[in-house]
C-alpha cells in the first residue's frame, strides 16, 4: 500500500492563475493515492476578508471590498477554465453564501464566532478552484470540506484541536477514500462539536497539514513555499541568507516560537511527537531538496535572525512601593490567559513587569481596563522584536542602526531586542 503523504500549498503558491498552473505541474508526476493536498486561501484573500469584517464592525460599507474579492477569483478562473465550466457556478454559490453570512448583524461581543463563519470562505474558494483545475488537467482528486473532520473546541479564531475526534474522523472518513483517490481539502478551518465553523489561528494551514499527517499516520509532510526552504533569516529582510538542508524539530520549533513565519508555530510539535519528517520546499524549484526537519543530531551553527512585527510592549508598574512578587505576576498572567494572549518576551524589575506581545484587535483595551485598578500601565505599539539565535561573536550594533531600543535581553544562545524605527526629521 502506498504510504500516506500530505502536501500543503499556501497562499503564495495559489496567488494567481500562473501559480495554480505551476501547482498542477508540481503534482503532475507526484499525485497519487494516499495523498492529502491542503490548500490555503489565494494570495491575500484572508486579509481582504478580515478588512470586510472590520468595515462591517465599524458600520462602514464593504460592498466594494467584497466585489473585489469576487472579481479576483473569477478573473483567475477565467484564465484557467473554458467558458461555461462548472467552477463558475460553484464560485457563484459560494459568494451567495458568503454574502448571506455577511447580512447578519455584527458586534464586538460575537466578533470571534462571526469571524470564523466568514473567514474560511477564502479556503473554500481556493480549494474548489484547485480541485477543479487538477481535474481539467486530467488529475482526478476528491474535494473534502475540512470542517467535517478537523474537530476543535469553541475557542473561535484560536480553536484547539480535539485530537481524538479528529483522528477518529480522519481514519473513518478520509482513509478509505484515500485508498482510491487523492484528496484536496482546506487548511486553517475546522468545526466545533456543534459543527459551527472555527479557525486555528492566522497562517494555520501548515498546522492543518501536521494535524492531518498525524491523524493519518503519514510518512511525511511537504509544505510548498516561495523560498528554497528554511533559511537563517527571512530573505525579504536580509540578503546573503543560508539555506538549512536539515534541522532538528527543536531548532525548528524554537525558530517558529520566536516568529520565523515560514512555518506556523504549532506545526512542529505533533510531527515531532509522531516522528513524521517535514519538508519545506520551493514551489519555484520543486526538484530541489529544500529543508528536511526531523530527528537529527545536526546542530545549527550560523546566527539565525527572526523579526516579529506589530509588537506591543506593555509595562505594569506597582503603585504602592511594594516589590514585584508572585502575586502581581499571577494577576497579570491570569488576565493574559483569560484574553488568550501569548507573551513573546517578559522582563521583571523591582517594581514593574514588562511584556511584549503581538498587537491584537481589542485586546489592549481589555487588558488595560482589567488591570488598571492594580497597576500604573504604560504601553508602546508598532514595535519590532528581533531575536538572534546562536549569535556567536556577531555585533548587535549593526542590527540597531536607525532604531531606538526599548528593551534588550541576552543569553549565551539568544539575543532579543525590542526596537522601533527612528523617524527621520
Ligand atoms: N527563516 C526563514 N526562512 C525562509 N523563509 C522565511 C523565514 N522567515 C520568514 N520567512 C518568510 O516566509 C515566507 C513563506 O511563508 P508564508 O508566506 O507563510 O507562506 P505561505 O503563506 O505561502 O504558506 C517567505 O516568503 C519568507 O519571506
Ligand atoms: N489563509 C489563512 C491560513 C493560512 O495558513 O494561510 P497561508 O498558508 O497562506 O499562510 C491565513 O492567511 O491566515
Amino acid at each position: 500500500m502506498a504510504k500516506m503523504v500530505v502536501y500543503k500549498f499556501g497562499g503564495a503558491s495559489v496567488k494567481d492563475a500562473d501559480a495554480i498552473k505551476n501547482l498542477a505541474e508540481i503534482l503532475r508526476n507526484r499525485l497519487r493515492r494516499n495523498m492529502v493536498i491542503v490548500v490555503s486561501a489565494m494570495g491575500k484573500t484572508t486579509n481582504a476578508l478580515e478588512s470586510i469584517l472590520e468595515l462591517k464592525l465599524s458600520g462602514n460599507d464593504y460592498s466594494l471590498n467584497s466585489a473585489k474579492i469576487k472579481e479576483f477569483h473569477f478573473q483567475i478562473c477565467s484564465e484557467l477554465f473554458p467558458n461555461g465550466h462548472r467552477i463558475f457556478l460553484l464560485l457563484e454559490n459560494l459568494f451567495i453564501a458568503l454574502e448571506k453570512r455577511l447580512e447578519f448583524d455584527l458586534n464586538k461581543e460575537i466578533y470571534d464566532e462571526y469571524y470564523d463563519s466568514v473567514i474560511g470562505y477564502g479556503e473554500l474558494l481556493s480549494s474548489r478552484i484547485v480541485m477543479e483545475y487538477l481535474c481539467l488537467e486530467g488529475m482526478i482528486t476528491l474535494w473534502k470540506d475540512a470542517r467535517e473532520f478537523i474537530k476543535t473546541n469553541s475557542d473561535f479564531r484560536f480553536a484547539k484541536i480535539n485530537w481524538s475526534l479528529t483522528k477518529a474522523f480522519c481514519q473513518s472518513q478520509l482513509r478509505p477514500l484515500l485508498e482510491t483517490y487523492p484528496i484536496v481539502t482546506q487548511g486553517f478551518i475546522g468545526s466545533n462539536e456543534q459543527n459551527l465553523p472555527t479557525t486555528l489561528g492566522r497562517e494555520g494551514s501548515d498546522f492543518s497539514a501536521a494535524i492531518l499527517a498525524t491523524s493519518l499516520n503519514a510518512q511525511s509532510v511537504t509544505i510548498w513555499k516561495d523560498v528554497p526552504g528554511v533559511l537563517n533569516a527571512d530573505p525579504k529582510r536580509y540578503s546573503d541568507t543560508v539555506l538549512f538542508q536539515e534541522i532538528g524539530y527543536e531548532e525548528a520549533a524554537e525558530m517558529t516560537y520566536y516568529g520565523a513565519s515560514v512555518i506556523h508555530p504549532k506545526t512542529i510539535k505533533p510531527l515531532a511527537i509522531a516522528g513524521i519528517p517535514l519538508f519545506v520546499k520551493s514551489f519555484l524549484k520543486p526538484d530541489s531538496d529544500g529543508t528536511k526537519i526531523h530527528q537529527t543530531e545536526h546542530t545549527v551553527q550560523v546566527p539565525t535572525y527572526i523579526v516579529k512585527e506589530k509588537q506591543l510592549l506593555v509595562s505594569f508598574k506597582v503603585t504602592d512601593f511594594t516589590f514585584i512578587e508572585e502575586k502581581q505576576i499571577h494577576q497579570v498572567y491570569e488576565q493574559l490567559r483569560a484574553l488568550k494572549l501569548r507573551v513573546n518576551m517578559l522582563q521583571i524589575s523591582a517594581i514593574s513587569i514588562s511584556l511584549v506581545m503581538d498587537s491584537q484587535l481589542f485586546m489592549l483595551e481589555k487588558l488595560l481596563t482589567n488591570l488598571k485598578p492594580f497597576f500604573e500601565i504604560r504601553y508602546n505599539e508598532g514595535l519590532e522584536l528581533l531575536t538572534i539565535l546562536h549569535p556567536g561573536q556577531i555585533s548587535i550594533a549593526e542590527h540597531l542602526e536607525g532604531y531606538e531600543v526599548l528593551l534588550e535581553q541576552s543569553t549565551r544562545n539568544t539575543i532579543q531586542v525590542v526596537r522601533r524605527k527612528k523617524v527621520e526629521n
